[in-house]
């Protein structure tokens, strides 16, 4: 283990007022060393470390200008602001960073006054600084507001929807691009084209000239310091840029890691009039340490890792992923179906398409970070014939949620849905919770949603959605790995809304939809162990719902428990409706729902969050042994004998 940093700058700096009293000669050392305490703290925590690692400087230079936390600063998805909570006086808790109890892994209103907006999905920076940049209008004292996105956020239709309408206004609006040419994935599409021209073509190399052109366009309060700063009117160049049709003032591209430039022009933007402002800045994800920078990804996401060598811990596995097990049962799929075709937006290792484009490098499409294109793009493959398998993490697909009704619903196209990242994620907390597609998509007319029990079903449900042509179908399973269970060599495709019985007993039902089915399993055999001997069910499917099987297990128990990893509004809301629509609520039965709470879960363990939930074997049972009447000292009597 490399020994913590030496940091004696940095432990002078308690808040970013200690930063803006120190002289400007004394920052780059201090980013130095913010640069090492972050390497370290994420070292022992894990978490984001590229994008972190590359605004080391900005991150300085921005809180050296300007006056925050009066003034605002946007850090758009909020992945790479650890180096800013550093300096906003979150430094002593960097260590329990997305742990339970801990600092979250993105920016928090409840966590500090130094971040003005939370975030977790990406490209909503422009329009919140825009409001914000508007409301300091109605205030007496108003406010700088910066929003930092990068070129992979850039992407998204949000951010264009936003410098639409900020190039339409006067706000006091300044945007800096983060530029690093890459997202989690190198990025895709025509802006990454763009970006580059800008950075490396023919106009920026010209830019000495062009940079005393555009001076002569600025506010005349800036002539002077522009003209002053060699630096700073070298870094200017207009004519034209994407931006500057969108209304913004360009400057850049600049290099984003040199100090005394980003100074320099921030403190010349900080005194520009009205009207919203962009800077490029060219930077480099995993900025400044080696194993970063090397690597392909530039370590975007890492586990714990040893500082001086970069090798990262792997956890011990039992089994394949759910996102593994999507991907090679979908490639056997496509080995034979040559209409199959896969959709990720800027997710491709996040859902193992990248697998699947190792093999079929013309039949995947990553369309950036664009979920609602992406679904309608999917929609219009399948009203051609085509086979589109559109994969999206469950937090993300709730971007194209218009998209997913309007554009495939409604008109019954069969674009298929791999809902991954399905129920809680753990560490990215409730930004990135999966919890509620059970509920959103199965309100749905029309559309069939399955959930994977184990990695077996996942396989059979990926057989099955491609087999099934007649309209949209959804298949949805969690972050982490699977049960262990045999693979079967190939899907096989089930029948549409029906699900299995697992185990057949009496008196107790438990109906599982998806991956709960291992602490179902676990928790019959503790009631078994009780001299209980319960049912336990495999639902398979939301919708169609079995309501043969259902309407069977509510007849012939006493007790009916469901299980999801999902909130209200689905599986069981769903079972719910049917019992009581059905009159099978209006005798002996005992109904329990067994869901995600209704609250935002915070970052914790996946496993801390389901046994907080009721969802994990003891909770299951306490949930059975209550439904038959057990007060707390039969309960726990009973329990103490499992
Ligand atoms: C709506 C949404 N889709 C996908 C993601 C997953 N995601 C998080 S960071 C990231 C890449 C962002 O790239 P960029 O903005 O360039 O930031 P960098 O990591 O390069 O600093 C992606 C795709 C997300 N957070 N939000
Ligand atoms: C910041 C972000 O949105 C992604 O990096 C996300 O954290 C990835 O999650 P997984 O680790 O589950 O792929
Ligand atoms: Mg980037």
């Amino acid at each position: 283990m490399a020994n913590k940093p030496d940091t004696p700058l940095l432990d002078t700096v308690q808040t970013p007022a200690d930063l803006r009293n120190m002289p400007r000669e004394e920052l780059r050392r201090l980013a130095d060393e913010l640069r090492a305490e972050m390497i370290d703290a994420v070292s022992v925590t894990g978490g984001h470390l590229g994008a972190g690692l590359g605004v080391v400087e900005l991150t300085v230079a921005l809180h050296a200008v300007f006056d925050t936390p009066h003034d605002r600063i946007i850090w758009d998805v909020g992945h790479q602001a650890y180096p800013h909570k550093i300096l906003t006086g979150r430094r002593d808790r960097m260590r329990t960073l997305r742990q339970k109890g801990g600092l979250s892994g993105f920016t928090r209103r409840a966590e500090s006054e130094y971040d003005p907006f939370g975030a977790g999905h990406s490209s909503t920076s422009i329009s919140a600084g825009l409001g914000m940049a508007e409301a300091s209008k109605h205030m007496e004292k108003p406010r700088n507001v910066i929003a930092v996105i990068g070129d992979g956020a850039m992407s998204a239709g949000m951010a264009y929807e936003a410098m639409n309408n900020a190039g339409a206004m006067d706000a006091r609006l300044i945007v800096i691009l983060n530029d690093n040419d890459m997202s989690i994935a190198p990025p895709t599409g025509a802006l990454r084209t763009y970006l580059a021209r800008l950075v490396s073509g023919p106009v920026y190399r010209g830019t000495r000239e062009a940079a005393k052109a555009v001076v002569s366009k600025l506010p005349p309060f800036l002539h002077e310091p522009a003209r002053r700063t060699e630096e700073f009117a070298r870094s200017f160049f207009t004519g034209g840029t994407l931006f500057e049709e969108l209304g913004f003032y360009y400057v850049g591209p600049i290099d984003g890691h040199n100090l005394e430039d980003l100074l320099a022009i921030l403190d010349n933007v900080k005194e520009f009039g009205e009207g919203p402002i962009l800077i490029h800045a060219v930077t480099k994800k995993g900025k400044g340490y080696a194993p970063a920078e090397n690597s392909a990804d530039k370590y975007h996401g890492v586990s714990k890792f040893n500082v001086i060598t970069g090798a990262q811990a792997k956890a011990p596995s039992n089994a394949p992923s759910y996102t593994s097990v999507f991907a090679s049962s979908l490639i056997q799929e496509a080995q034979v179906d040559p209409r199959i075709v896969a959709v990720t937006a800027a997710m491709p290792s996040g859902t193992g398409l990248d697998k699947f484009a190792e093999i079929f490098p013309t039949r995947i499409y990553d369309v950036g970070i664009a979920e609602q294109h992406a679904v309608t793009f999917a929609a219009g493959m399948a009203s051609e014939g085509m086979k589109p398998f559109c994969a999206i993490y469950s937090t993300f697909l709730q971007r194209a949620y218009d998209q997913v009704i309007h554009d495939v619903a409604i008109q019954g196209l069969p674009v298929r849905f791999a809902i991954d990242r399905a129920g809680y994620v753990g560490a990215d907390g409730p930004t990135h919770a999966g919890n509620y597609d059970n509920a959103y998509l199965g309100a749905i007319p029309g559309m069939v949603h399955m959930a994977a029990a184990d990695e077996a079903e996942l396989r059979h449900m990926v057989a099955t959605a491609t087999a099934y042509d007649t309209g949209p179908i959804t298949f949805r399973y969690p972050r982490g790995e699977g049960m262990g269970v045999d693979m079967p060599e190939r899907g096989q495709v089930l029948t549409i809304g029906k699900g299995r019985i697992v185990r057949q007993g009496s008196t107790i039902a438990l109906l599982s939809y998806g991956t709960r089915l291992g602490e179902v399993q676990a928790a019959a055999d503790k009631l078994a162990a009780l001299g209980l001997n319960p049912t336990v069910a495999d639902a398979r499917f939301l919708k169609p719902l079995d309501e043969e099987l259902i309407a069977s297990l509510a007849q012939s128990h006493d007790v009916l428990i469901t299980t999801e990893e999902g909130g209200l509004g689905g599986f069981g809301s769903h079972v719910a409706t049917f019992l009581a629509s059905n009159g099978l609520l209006d005798g002996k039965l005992r109904f329990r729902p067994l869901m995600i709470p209704d609250t935002f879960v915070e970052h914790a363990s996946q496993a801390d969050m389901y046994a907080d939930a009721g969802l994990d074997r003891a909770g299951i049972v306490a949930t059975a042994l209550t439904a038959l009447g057990y007060d707390q000292a039969a309960m726990k009597a009973a329990l103490a004998k499992i």
